[in-house]
């Protein structure tokens, strides 16, 4: 697998930040992956604040990771306190979640002022934004605060700007599209997320309440580069921004590693020839209808790929029962069909994998890119329409746009002989796999020593060592 090293760049001993990230493994991966870099390459001292209890067995095991490799790096709990979901407008467990994160905020002034040194930044989750602003407004001093996107420069654009277009009732868009100054194209109201087409859902007050804060802050860090997204580097976001700073590729480290990948999976590509395998994975949050699963594993047989396939049949892996399925049977011989949390970066960086079909969740973009894999785009929910495109116009890989989001109706289904035509669509394009290794050595020129990523990050850490309060 290859992970990032570390290397000695910038000597700031004292230079104290506070990282808070938000649920889920979409949004605390990144985290964690910036928190080693300014521990292992730009030797900042580091708070971890991580809230209990986790949703998922998978950050409750990332954290635990995180913390014995970088034993340096102080950790908070911040006990949340309950939230009764009937108050909210959602029954999905993340979105329960950011809400718990958002209604405990002003717990967190007491605790940011207990620290010592007093920090020099906080870098919060883009879930976050309005309550813990509140929180660090409340404080007996300056704490310069930083947004950390977890999504596309794209996606940004459209946070940044949703609340000029929407109110709570009403949604304006003009010939399907949604114009938003210097972003080109311009966003089409069928890749605009579906809950904010809903007046009032979460996902929408959300939005409306925290994008109109963006300028209150000192930045915005965001985990895309140069080669897949222009916005990112040029601060092509929409006008009223603070600071943009593309701290991406933000790609798997050593410390993600899991011991129990399961040997026979590893020996499975291993015995594969090279770019021969398709992954097929929808992230940490996404699961399938069993209708849906069926039809994914008849195209996979009819594509005449091997293939490796995560299946999730429940958004929380707690919940998720022990057990093979039946098409698990079926595929075999054909693939092999996993049921369990994988190490995504090893199977991305393993000579067999050629493609990856993807919800398009942006850190699985971002690990692709990295790796040089093509993507076909099968977003599910959320953000991912808008990853797509971005997949979609670097020529990282192709998208199905057709296809409906499925990730939030069990009713909707695509067939599995559209599945298998799209996947050799992207498995036999020549073109598609030369441009995506174009990307991933890009995306290794901007991660190298000395390149974009480490000079953003310099200088991020210059700016925060100023506000040292003991310097
Ligand atoms: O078995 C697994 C499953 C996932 N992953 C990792 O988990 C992360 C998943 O993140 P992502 O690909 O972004 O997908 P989601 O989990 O769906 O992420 C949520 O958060 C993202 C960032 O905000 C959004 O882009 C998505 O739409 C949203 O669903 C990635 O690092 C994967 O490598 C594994 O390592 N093993």
């Amino acid at each position: 697998m290859s992970s990032e090293s570390g290397s000695v760049l910038v000597r700031s001993p004292k230079t104290h930040v506070v990282l808070l990230p938000s649920a889920g493994m979409g949004h605390l991966t990144p985290f964690l992956r910036l928190a080693a870099l300014l521990a292992q390459n730009h030797h900042c001292q580091l708070t971890l604040i991580t809230t209990h209890p986790t949703v998922s067995l998978a950050e409750s095991s990332l954290i635990s990771r995180f913390l014995s490799a970088f034993p340096q790096v102080t950790q908070i709990d911040f006990h949340l306190l309950p939230l009764d979901p009937t108050t909210v407008n959602s029954n999905d467990p993340f979105w329960l979640r950011f809400e718990a994160i958002r209604r405990s905020a002003h717990l967190l002034s007491p605790l940011l002022s207990s620290l010592s040194p007093p920090p020099s930044a906080l870098v919060y989750d883009v879930s976050l934004i309005s309550p813990v602003l509140t929180a660090i407004e409340a404080l007996g001093f300056r704490l310069p605060a930083y947004i950390f996107f977890t999504s596309s420069a794209r996606m940004l654009a459209l946070f940044a700007y949703y609340h000029v277009v929407a109110t709570t009732t009403a949604l304006q868009f003009v010939d399907d599209v949604l114009e938003i100054p210097r972003i080109n194209p311009a966003i089409p109201i069928s890749s605009i997320p579906p809950l904010l087409l809903i007046p009032n859902s979460l996902f929408a007050n959300i939005f409306i309440e925290d994008g109109p804060k963006l300028p209150h802050f000192n930045g915005v860090l965001i985990n895309s580069f140069q080669g897949i997204e222009t916005e990112a580097v040029e601060g092509k976001v929409v006008g009223a921004l603070p600071p943009l700073f593309a701290v991406g590729p933000l790609v798997p480290c050593e410390f993600e590693k899991i011991d129990d990948q399961g040997e026979q999976l590893l020996k499975w590509l291993d015995d594969q020839a090279q770019g021969s395998v398709v992954y097929v994975s929808f992230g940490s949050r996404t699961a399938l209808s069993r209708d849906q699963i069926t039809e994914v594993g008849d195209g996979l047989v009819k594509c005449g790929f091997r293939f490796l396939w995560v299946v999730k049949e429940k958004l929380v892996d707690r919940e998720e029962q022990e057990g093979s399925l039946e098409i698990m049977e079926k595929t075999k011989g054909k693939g092999l069909v996993v049921k369990h949390w994988v190490d995504q970066g090893e199977i991305l960086s393993h000579k067999a994998v050629g493609g990856f079909l993807s919800h398009c969740g942006w850190n699985s973009v971002v690990e692709a890119a990295w790796h040089g894999v093509r993507i076909l785009a099968w977003p599910q929910h959320g953000d991912q329409k808008i990853n797509a495109e971005v997949v979609e116009r670097s020529g990282l890989g192709i998208w199905a746009k057709t296809w409906a989001w499925t990730g939030d109706d069990p009713a909707v289904v695509v067939n599995g002989e559209e599945i298998a035509a799209k996947i050799k669509e992207l498995m036999q394009s020549e073109m598609l796999r030369v441009k995506a290794m174009k990307i991933g050595q890009e995306a290794k020129r901007v991660a190298s020593v000395g390149g974009c990523r480490e000079k953003i990050l310099k200088g991020l850490v210059q700016e925060w060592s100023k506000n040292r309060m003991d310097a």
